[in-house]
């Protein structure tokens, strides 16, 4: 069985976070392991509390995941300080990680603020070059890329700098564009565009920690990089069409909306 880490946030209504990420794993049939950057106290509505781990508890955690179940692939979410990207991206070199996906996770779908200002210098210098892929939204693109994003022209031109600049693939989401839900990934093969139906579902709390995860398992099964991408995406879309309608806010996905089973049945 194929193994993957996810390096992030807890999200305590189990829609984002390492509760998406594990629940995204599970469906793809990789064996899920978690490396807690942060507690959040959070719901679909919003962002109550946040209290972050050590760099030594972290720093162990990732320890007892690698010196006993090696994962195939790793995909980093949350993670808030600078601190703690500098003790991920060490102990990431330490154990000459595999595959690693990361979400520069910066605000949530309910507007709070999940990434301290100006730690975006330190995930860019030492986390993106030992990245597979990163999977910045339009607001984080924006940010990366110092430009503004109206349109898919902007998009892939703002994908286009931060690979030229940062020398890592990008997967820049156009969730937030409005009107269409494609993606478009830059990376050394070229331009690919990745066409998503727009679901008129409003609860898409935890969609972009459910693609980088879905990609960081199909990567960890042996696909390639293109392929990853387009079975995340294909992922995704079933995801969110199932029509789960929990919490007073976005809520979250159907994570389960393949499974099927005795186990499975209600
Ligand atoms: N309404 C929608 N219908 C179909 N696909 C969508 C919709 N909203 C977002 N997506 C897709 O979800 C994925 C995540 O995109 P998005 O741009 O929303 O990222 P994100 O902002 O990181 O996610 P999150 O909402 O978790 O913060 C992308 O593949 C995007 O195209
Ligand atoms: C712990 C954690 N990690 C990531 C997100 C972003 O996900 P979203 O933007 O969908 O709320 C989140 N809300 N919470």
């Amino acid at each position: 069985m194929a193994k993957v880490l996810t390096i992030a946030g807890s999200d305590s209504s189990g829609g984002a976070g390492i509760q998406a990420d594990l629940k995204t794993m599970m469906a793809h049939g990789v064996y899920g392991m978690s490396a807690v950057t942060a507690l959040t106290a959070q719901n679909t509505a919003g962002v109550a509390a946040v209290q972050e781990v050590t760099p030594e508890f972290l720093a162990a955690e990732i320890d007892a995941v690698f010196e006993d179940i090696r994962p195939d692939a790793v995909k980093v979410g949350m993670v808030a300080s600078e601190d703690l990207i500098l003790v991920i991206a060490e102990k990431l070199r330490e154990y000459d990680a595999k595959h690693i996906v990361v979400d520069p996770v910066m605000t949530a779908t309910s507007g709070a603020e999940l990434m301290e200002k100006g730690a975006e210098a330190v995930l860019r210098e030492e986390l993106f070059p030992l990245a597979e892929l990163i999977t910045p939204n339009v607001p984080e693109l924006e940010i990366l890329s110092r430009r503004k994003i109206r349109c898919e022209k902007d998009l892939v031109e703002a994908a286009r700098k931060v690979w030229q600049e940062a020398g890592v693939n990008v997967l820049g989401k156009g969730g937030h564009l409005g009107g269409t839900a494609n993606d478009v990934l830059v990376s050394a093969a070229g331009i690919r565009w990745y066409m998503g139906q727009r679901i008129d579902n409003p609860n898409t709390h935890g969609t972009g920690c459910t693609l980088s995860s879905a990609i960081a398992s199909n990567l960890a099964k042996a696909y390639g990089l293109e392929a990853s991408v387009e079975l995340a995406k294909d992922y995704l879309t079933g995801a969110l069409l199932d029509g789960l309608d929990l919490g007073q806010g976005s809520g979250p996905l159907n994570h389960g909306f393949a499974l099927d089973g005795d186990f499975f049945r209600q």
